[in-house]
């Protein structure tokens, strides 16, 4: 595929507003850091709608979530929304408890999300089916076209793109699907790589105008996708060492990577 958006994302550094979880707030920091984007990690209610005057993004990502956390989302959604900054949601193990449903139900309710990311079990809930999934991890399973279906069935409800991630990535606008083949095991034993991407997808909408945000999101998937797949190479368990090739990707992957790489197709 051809990089139109990762050369912007590395040219106009684009701010992330990471309103995320306590596991992946310093991994998430570091991969926005490493891909060119600037991080910015706050919840403080006193400072979220005003942090919307001058971010490119906002990402709200309900891993560990509590009623503090959630009614700063709100205030910060809202705010985003009304100055025309583009909101990413991970709604992460939302089919697990009862209070992570109250939150996401409130969320969805009240913000317009640009788009939804999540692994096959969140987006399957977000769907209204029940899928196998247990805490904050996908179990994988299902056939392209049930996934596809899922992705595209989330983007009309909420009227969003979604990007379901996985061992293949499905990324609609509820009318079109694309998948991306790329990517490595590896990424399943650590911790955040969902989370982080959620992250970059922000920073890639953040150099795109709203009727972009479909590309810019298979862009950035393809991007982190591939940029992963270079990681793993000569690797097999080494998942610490993973993890440091990764962050090391982000920063280096090209045009050239990309164009040779990238696996994305219609569905
Ligand atoms: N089996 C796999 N093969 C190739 N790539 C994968 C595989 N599983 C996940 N990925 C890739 O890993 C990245 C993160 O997606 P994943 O679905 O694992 O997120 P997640 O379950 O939300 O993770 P977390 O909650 O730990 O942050 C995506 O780029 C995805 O393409
Ligand atoms: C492990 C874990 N637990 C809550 S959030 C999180 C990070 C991955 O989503
Ligand atoms: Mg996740």
């Amino acid at each position: 595929m051809q990089s139109h958006y990762l050369p912007l994302v590395r040219s106009q550094t684009p701010l992330v507003h990471c309103m995320t979880n306590l596991v992946v707030t310093n991994f998430s920091a570091n991969g926005l850091l490493a891909l060119g984007a600037s991080p910015f990690m706050s919840v403080t209610p006193e400072e979220i709608a005003e942090i919307q005057n001058f971010a490119q993004a906002l990402l709200i990502n309900i891993g560990t979530i509590n009623e503090t956390d959630a009614k700063a989302m709100l205030i910060a959604g809202k705010a985003a929304n009304k100055a025309g900054v583009p909101v990413v949601l991970d709604p992460v193990g939302v089919g697990a408890t009862a209070f992570r449903q109250k939150i996401i139900k409130q969320l969805l309710a009240e913000i317009n999300f640009a788009v939804i990311r999540g692994n096959a079990a969140e987006i399957a809930f977000l769907a209204g089916i029940n899928w196998q999934g247990k805490g904050v991890d996908a179990v994988t399973g299902g056939d392209a076209a049930d996934l596809s279906r899922l992705a595209k069935t989330v983007a009309q409800k909420y009227r969003c793109i979604t990007a379901l991630s996985g061992e293949i990535d499905f990324i609609s606008d509820g009318k079109n699907v694309r998948q991306i083949q790329n990517g490595t095991q590896l990424f399943r034993k650590v911790t955040g790589s969902g989370c982080l991407l959620g992250a970059v997808i922000g920073a890639f909408l953040g150099v795109a105008q709203p009727a972009d945000y479909f590309a810019a999101s298979i862009e950035a998937c393809a991007v982190y996708a591939v940029a992963g797949e270079l990681a793993a190479r000569d690797l097999s368990r080494e998942t610490g060492t993973f993890a440091i090739n990764f962050i090391n990707r982000l920063g280096t992957i090209d045009a050239l990577q990309l164009a040779d790489k990238a696996r994305i197709s219609e569905i």
